[in-house]
This record gives C-alpha cells, structure tokens and sequence, in this order.
C-alpha cells in the first residue's frame, strides 16, 4: 500500500540562512501512530508545518494520500487535521461557534452532532456556550483539538500534546488518540515525554538537528537497541578487575564493590553463565545479582549524544 504521507529529502533553510531540515526521508504508513522523538530544536515543528502547508519547503517533497503539499494545498489541507503547540485563537468567540467554524473553512457541511459528539468527549460540552477568553489553558487546548478534528481529518498531527497539560487531559487525549486509530486515522505526533511514546505508538522516529536519525518499529526498536547490565554485588571490594575476566569487559561500579557487565538482549549468547562461572572461579563471594533494562529514554539520549 502506498503511504499516506511520502516527505522526499525533504529541506528547509530559513531567511536567516538556518537549517532547519536537513534532507529528511520518511514514509508513513495509513492508520498507524508515529512518534516523532528529538531534542528542542531538533526540526519537528518546522518538518510539520512543511506538511501541513504553513511553511514553504526549501527543497525535495511532500505527498499526502499522493497529493504534493504545495502544488495542491487545498487538497491536503482537507485530508490532514494539526493541533499546534501555541493557543491562536479567537477569544470573543465560542466553543461551539469555533469548532463548528472550523469544520465549515475545510470545506466541510455544518454536522452539529459530530461536533457535540466531540465536544463531549473532550469534556467541552457544558463549556460550549462560552467565550474562549473565559476559558483556562487547559480547556483551550481542548479546543484546538476539537477544531482539528471537526472536519474529521485522515492525517492528525499532534505537535507536543501533553506538554504542560494535567493528568485528566492527558488521559483524555490518549483515549482519543486511541479511538481516532481505531476508525483508522493516521497520527503523528511529537513529544518529549519518552514513556508516552513508549506508551502508545507503532513506529518511533527519531530527529535531531534536521536529520532523521532512525525510524523503527517500536518493539524492534527496543530489541535491536535494547541493552541489558548484570550487576554482581561484592562481599568485598575490588581495585581492579581481574586478567581472567578481561574477555567480559566489565566495569567496576560502588567504590569497588560491584562488577557491572553490559550485554546485548538481541544476541544469541549473552555471556552471563561463562561470567558467573568465571566469578565464581576467581573466588569472588557475592552478595546480589541484578539485571537492568534499557529504557526508551536510554537509547535515545545514547542516539542523540552520538551524533553531537
Ligand atoms: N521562522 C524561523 N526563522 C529562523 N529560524 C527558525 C524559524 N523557525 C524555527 N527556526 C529554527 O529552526 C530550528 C528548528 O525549529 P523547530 O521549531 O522545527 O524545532 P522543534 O524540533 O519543533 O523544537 P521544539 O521541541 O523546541 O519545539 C530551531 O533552531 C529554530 O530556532
């Protein structure tokens, strides 16, 4: 199946002569979660608004359901939804009267039980009457995503959903975003917050500096990438490691009192039986052993140093 979002060495300078993009590929596939992980900075927002036709590309380009972003605008505005990270909104309007409006300039005809259906499920609906201005933050950000989805779009774009957001709207939003993928919309979202996209997508990009550095599969992901450590706690402290166990590569952790032993959960073999023997021959007495996992969080900020 053809993707639903094709970005082709995909650039971006801006006036200033930055950057931005550095030649991005990426294909998304119909119906599936993408979440866009990279540091401040790192071109998520400028790679979004590419897409959603807010700002011009400087090179390479961008289909969506095979329409190009910029020669035919019109087309992928109606297919794709955004739900920016900044409040633009009109604050002597109403709930209702935005989000119905909304669906209106997408070219879309009026659906007032689609929009209390939404309203509702964003908890807006005994907030329908009011002004926008008399709203708090967090109600205001529900609105954004009540417009977005108003005209019912196939590609949503969540840029930083959860950022600064409480516990109930988060837990809202992910329902949503659970529901939404069920009636089979796509959804790229970016965050910062690893756990959520460890939480909830399909895929896992990661972007840093204008450059995609990897995009997988998030279970494959944690697998190809996923390193485990074995920490063998000591009855007595070591200064150094011994010639018998240099083939382990250990490292000495507690002030001498732990021997820590790095190994790949992908691999056939992992080396802890041949090590535990070979401690136990050189006379150690132990005290624990215990395994950690790398998290999302780890391989990230390994990936993103690396490429510092
Ligand atoms: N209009 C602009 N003119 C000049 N530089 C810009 C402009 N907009 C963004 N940039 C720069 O481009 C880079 C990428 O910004 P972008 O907002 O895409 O990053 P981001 O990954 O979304 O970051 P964040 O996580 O902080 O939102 C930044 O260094 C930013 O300063």
């Amino acid at each position: 199946m053809a993707p639903i979002v094709s970005i082709q060495n995909l650039t971006k300078s801006y006036a200033s002569g930055f950057q931005a993009l550095k030649g991005v590929n990426l294909d998304i596939e119909e119906g599936e979660i993408l979440a866009l992980l990279g540091p401040n900075g790192a071109g998520k927002t400028t790679m979004i608004s590419i897409i959603c036709g807010i700002v011009m590309p400087s090179g390479g380009r961008v289909t969506v359901a095979g329409h190009d972003v910029v020669k035919d605008f019109r087309r992928t505005r109606e297919i794709i939804g955004l739900v920016p990270q900044e409040l633009t909104l009109d604050a002597f309007e109403t709930v209702f009267n935005t989000v119905a409006f909304s669906r209106g300039l997408h070219g879309k005809k009026p659906d007032p039980v689609l929009i209390e259906r939404i309203l509702r499920e964003l908890s807006l609906w005994d907030k329908k009457d009011s002004m926008l201005r008399h709203l708090s933050g967090g109600m205001r950000r529900r609105v954004l995503i009540a417009k977005a989805l108003s005209y019912e779009p196939k590609v949503l774009f969540l840029d930083e959903p959860t950022a600064g957001v409480d516990v109930a709207l988060r837990k809202d939003m992910w329902q949503l975003v659970e529901r939404l993928r069920a009636s089979g919309v796509t959804i790229i979202l970016t965050t910062h917050y690893i756990e959520e996209a460890e939480e909830i997508a399909d895929r896992i990009g990661v972007i840093n500096k204008g450059e995609i550095l990897l995009v997988e599969d998030k279970a494959a992901l944690m697998q190809k990438l996923g390193r485990k450590t074995l920490t063998v706690e000591l009855a007595e402290p070591v200064a150094v490691v011994p010639e018998a166990l240099a083939r382990f590569n250990l490292r000495i952790g507690s002030e001498g009192r732990a021997l820590i032993y790095d190994y790949e959960t992908s691999g056939e073999r992992t080396g802890i039986t041949g090590l535990l023997s070979a401690i136990a021959q050189e006379g150690f007495r132990l005290k624990d052993v215990s395994t950690q996992q790398s998290t999302l969080e780890d391989i990230f900020v390994e990936l993103v140093g690396e490429a510092k």
